[in-house]
């Protein structure tokens, strides 16, 4: 998600009303990290301002993400779709976008997290495998005691007509075939999983309300190890 600097301007000057200050909502910082181009943008766009794009708008349009922002302090909107009421407490559930880029710094983004989304392609087995090599340790080294769950994304994509994929999009990455996409066994480890499609934001809200009922205590670890990459989409 690019945000100019006008826009941050805007954010800093203008006075709205945000949940930071309000008794009895509690808000979950859930930071969103994961490979360039694995769908990180869109799903946050899915949950946080109800977009619904087709599979071909989805295919034809990739920004990069640049720098990440709370922008629930930008926009009345999305901070109204934010709030959710979970096991009868009001919550706001703010996500945060980051950069995929490997090199960039990420720790202001880390910081003060509820909870790591950390997103993968389930159309790109390169994206599984630097969760482990990449992905965990950097969230580990940052907020070691902060909840991780790891969410599949562009399921869609997994069975998508390869060569129809190829026309709509430039050639990022080469979908493979179920057969050789993110083995099962990869992600076993891991004891929140979900697989989710942009096309369907129902499949968002679904994993983001759990989201926010994983957030408070126990690492990861400390959980049962379930893993359904198939699951609630
Ligand atoms: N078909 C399909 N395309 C998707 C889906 N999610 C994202 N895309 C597309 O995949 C590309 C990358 O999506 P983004 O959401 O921008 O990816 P990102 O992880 O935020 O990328 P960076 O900001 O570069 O780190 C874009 O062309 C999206 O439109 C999905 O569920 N299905």
């Amino acid at each position: 998600m690019w945000v100019s600097s006008g826009t941050i301007g805007r954010a800093l000057s203008m006075d709205i009303d945000t949940d930071y200050e309000r008794p009895n909502v509690e808000t979950i910082k859930c930071v969103v990290v994961g490979d360039n181009a694995v769908g990180k943008t869109r799903l946050i766009c899915a949950r946080a301002c109800n977009a619904t794009l087709t599979q071909y708008q989805l295919l034809a349009t990739h920004v990069p993400t640049v720098w990440a922002i709370d922008q629930y302090r930008v926009c009345q909107e999305v901070l109204e779709r934010s709030r959710d009421v979970v096991d009868e407490v009001s919550v706001s559930l703010r996500l945060w976008d980051t950069f995929g880029d490997h090199h960039k710094d990420r720790r202001f983004a880390y910081g003060r997290s509820d909870v790591v989304v950390l997103c993968f392609s389930l159309a790109n087995p390169n994206s599984l495998r630097h969760v482990l090599t990449m992905w965990f340790p950097e969230i580990k080294h940052f907020c070691p005691r902060t909840p991780i769950i790891l969410v599949g994304c562009q399921l869609d994509l997994r069975y998508a007509d390869l060569e129809a994929v190829n026309r709509a999009r430039r050639p990022w990455q080469s979908p493979s075939s179920p057969r050789t996409s993110c083995p099962q066994s990869e992600v076993t480890r891991w004891p929140r999983s979900w697989a989710c499609r942009t096309t369907r934001p129902a499949s968002w809200r679904s994993s983001a309300s759990r989201t926010s009922s994983t957030t408070p205590s126990a690492p990861p670890s400390s959980r049962g190890a379930t893993c359904s990459s198939g699951s609630p989409t």
